[in-house]
């Protein structure tokens, strides 16, 4: 189920399959399967279509020369700029032999430095400049190329990995650096972490896998997967006619310090819209008599509460002062399963005690860092946590004994044993100020309702993602799309799920 493999992971696979074909073999079929990918996205009379290859100094270069020898023979007027491996280095053999194929076939060689490329119309681009052996920032004639093709309006098609983007943690490679902005990728061998979260999104565009028609042998089972609904949709239940509230948990939301009331009124709305029986909003100081808009929630002030008879959702709005740290304290010594979020973590960050207690818990604990907060946590900055985001949530997944869900583009959620998932769903009309209460009072009100706590992890983030999408496509988004907006679309997506796979 849409395993992801690290650039390691995706060598040996190579390796060990290669000593079991004739030479050549891998890059023959990526070529071909290349030229497959760019004929779908060339007009039909594909003699008048105009493609840009691209073809680096490595075996991506030799990728990118037999698809372009193949287009050349479908009638494609293929123009090809070539980079010949640095003094010194030699080309691989099957790289040779992709090069002479494309000097015999009908494609036009052109020099890097040709202006004419901006003014020239054409329909689509194929990046074979690097894929997973990039190792360096793009810089000299290969960085104004990039440029150039970045101000391009047509599809561009990148193979292996848009070029200069790290395969593995989604970075463009460089502190400036720059790297293709495809439409699409079509991947070799298997799908690649780097391709879905952080910078991922923006540059790969729709990602295909061709797998070179691999033997299944030759791969390990992957720790990694994309995100992908049969991981949960087993705890999807329909309502027994014979329920009631009780029957459906209670969630206690615990934040809102003064002027961030709203925090866990988001949370707690969502938790009551997302099918729990009762839902609590408590209040670090100066709790609301009610909330209007959902008149629904008991609003509470949070040293009223005992706090063994709900799941916790602590820290929307929950803010720093020392009632907020005793409500976390109590709340980790408390039975309940709990998830933290915002100033729970800022506050944990901040007590390696309170730290140690989190992770020798009993019931089970999720938390929902952003990636600030998670550096906080990890005593790192933002730019380390950002620059291997698997790394970093499983590394608090293992050290806090949690699953760990850090947000943002291509969210990660991890768990202790190092089993990890990149959500798919969602886009940027999430970035902006509460949707992540949003999601933490979604993941309470599943785990709320009895799901397990990874399942709970993977079913909020899919959820609160799909809501998201289903917005923009209505054109609620993405820009100006509202955090309490989610809260009916995920109400909606929630009860179709269910209509669609419970039992
Ligand atoms: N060998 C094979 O049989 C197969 C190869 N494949 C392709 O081969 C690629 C990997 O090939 P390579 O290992 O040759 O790696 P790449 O083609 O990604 O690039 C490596 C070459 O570029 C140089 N280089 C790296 N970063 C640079 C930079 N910033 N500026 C200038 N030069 C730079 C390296 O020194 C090396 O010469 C895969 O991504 C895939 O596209 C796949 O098709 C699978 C089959
Ligand atoms: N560009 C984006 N693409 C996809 N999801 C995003 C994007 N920006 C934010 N999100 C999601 O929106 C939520 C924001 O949460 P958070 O940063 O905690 O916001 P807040 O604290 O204001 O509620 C997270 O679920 C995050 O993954
Ligand atoms: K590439």
């Amino acid at each position: 189920m849409n395993p992801l493999y690290t650039v390691a992971e995706i060598r040996a696979v190579e390796y060990a399959a290669a000593a079991t074909l004739p030479p050549g073999a891998l890059m023959q079929r990526a070529g071909q399967a290349a030229a497959n990918a760019a004929l779908d996205l060339l007009p039909l009379s594909t003699a008048q279509a105009r493609v840009l290859v691209l073809a680096g100094p490595g075996d991506n270069g030799g990728d990118a020369l037999e698809a372009a020898a193949h287009l050349s023979y479908t009638g494609a007027q293929v123009t090809l700029i070539h980079f010949a491996p640095a003094e010194g280095r030699v080309s691989s053999d099957e790289r040779q032999a992709a090069l002479q194929r494309a000097k015999v076939s009908d494609a036009r060689f052109r020099e890097v430095a040709d202006a004419s490329i901006a003014a020239t119309e054409w329909n689509l681009v194929i990046d074979g400049l690097f894929g997973i052996g990039l190792k360096r920032p793009l810089d000299g004639a290969v960085r104004a190329l990039v440029e150039t093709v970045n101000q391009l309006r047509c599809n561009v098609l990148a193979l292996d990995v848009p070029s200069g983007l790290d395969a593995d943690s989604g970075c463009v490679v460089g502190p400036d650096g720059v790297a293709v902005h495809a439409t699409h990728t079509i991947t070799f061998i298997g799908n690649k972490p780097g391709l879905h979260t952080c910078d991922g999104r923006d540059y790969a565009g729709l990602v295909d896998v061709a797998r070179l028609e691999i033997d299944a042998s030759h791969f390990a089972p992957a720790s990694l997967h994309l995100n992908d609904v049969k991981f949960f949709s087993r705890h999807l239940q329909a309502r027994r006619h014979n329920s009631h509230k009780g029957s459906y948990g209670n969630v206690a939301v615990i934040g809102g310090a003064r002027g961030m009331s709203g925090a866990p009124i988001l949370a707690a709305r969502t938790a009551i819209n997302s099918g729990v029986g009762r839902v609590y909003a408590l209040f670090v100081e100066d709790a609301l008599p009610c909330d209007p808009g959902q008149p629904e929630l008991m609003c509470r002030s949070a040293g009223d509460f005992e706090l063994n008879t709900a799941t916790l959702v602590i820290g929307p709005g929950l803010g720093d002062s020392s009632a907020a740290h005793a409500l976390l304290d109590q709340a980790i010594a408390s039975d309940s399963v709990l998830l933290a979020d915002a100033d729970a973590i800022n506050l944990l960050a901040g007590d390696a005690a309170l730290q140690t207690r989190l992770a020798q818990r009993q019931a089970a604990v999720v938390l929902t860092p952003h990636p600030l907060e998670a550096a906080r946590l990890l005593g790192s900055s933002i730019g380390a946590v950002q620059a291997d985001r698997l790394a970093a949530a499983r590394t608090l997944a293992a050290r806090l004994q949690a699953i760990v869900v850090l947000k943002g583009s291509g969210t990660v959620i991890a768990a202790p044993d190092g089993k990890a998932v990149i959500n798919t769903t969602g886009n940027p009309a999430l970035a902006t100020a509460g949707t992540g209460d949003v999601l933490a009072g979604l993941c309470g009100a599943l785990l709320a309702q009895g799901w397990p706590q990874w399942e709970a992890a993977l079913a909020a983030v899919w959820l609160h993602g799909m809501a998201a999408d289903v917005l923009v496509t209505e054109g609620c988004g993405p820009i100006g799309l509202t955090a309490a907006e989610l809260i009916p679309a995920i109400r909606t997506a929630l009860n179709r799920m269910v209509q669609h796979h419970a039992r």
